[in-house]
């Protein structure tokens, strides 16, 4: 473990969900924090004390901070994880929000009841906005020789790498198939000793 002068808390359900980049970048810097997960009977009572009423949240030497991507970002900034300079810096926070907003559409899809609407959203989805936003991603990457930003790694090659793990999971393998800028980033992202360790050991979750 490295040399750590917080403590570290992170709260959240038992999934990947919006915690799981957080939980690479700890593996990833060597730091030591309790992971723990909230059973939803226990969620109505403690969400009355979490700051905006949501997970994840990360208690820092006690204080619990909201957001994950701010708290991903804080983490990020202090263990050499956002770029090499404040313009790196702002070209991650941008893949962030537009992964964001990809994740959004894909959310809004999967959570529809009405089954024709849900085909609907799924007919859009896969003729305009995932090749869209796929395809920007893919050409990015692979200009960068597999980082998403610049030369390095990054905090958002981790949230690259949980999203893209996911999308597969939603609409299987093959989905990545004419991205292979996109799934070489994930491997190399699941390559890294400290990733793959963490990858061995999680608790197994639907997402
Ligand atoms: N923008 C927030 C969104 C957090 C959020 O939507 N959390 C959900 C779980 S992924 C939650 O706490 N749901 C339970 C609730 O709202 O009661 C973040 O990224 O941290």
């Amino acid at each position: 473990m490295a040399d750590q002068q917080h403590s570290y808390k992170l709260i959240y359900f038992n999934s990947r969900g919006r915690a799981e980049h957080i939980r690479y970048i700890f593996a990833f810097a060597g730091i030591d924090y309790v992971d723990e997960r909230v059973p939803k009977e226990r969620w109505p009572e403690l969400k009355k004390c979490m700051p905006y009423g949501m997970l994840p949240v990360l208690e820092i030497d006690g204080k619990a901070i909201a957001q994950s991507n701010a708290v991903a970002r804080y983490l990020a900034r202090q263990h050499g994880l956002a770029g090499l300079d404040e313009w790196e810096s702002m070209q991650c926070d941008v893949l962030v929000d537009t992964l964001g907003d990809l994740k959004q559409g894909i959310s809004q899809y999967r959570h529809e009841e009405d089954p024709f609407k849900k085909e609907e959203k799924k007919a859009k989805l896969w003729k305009e906005t995932i090749p869209f936003y796929l395809n920007k991603f893919e050409q990015n990457v692979a200009e960068n020789g597999g980082y998403s930003v610049g030369t390095t790694t990054t905090w958002t090659d981790f949230l690259f790498a949980v999203a893209l793990e996911n999308f597969e999971q939603i609409f299987g393998s093959a989905a990545l198939e004419n991205y292979p800028a996109l799934r070489g980033l994930k491997q190399r992202v699941h390559e890294i000793p400290a990733i793959a360790e963490w990858l061995g050991k999680r608790p197994q979750t639907e997402f």
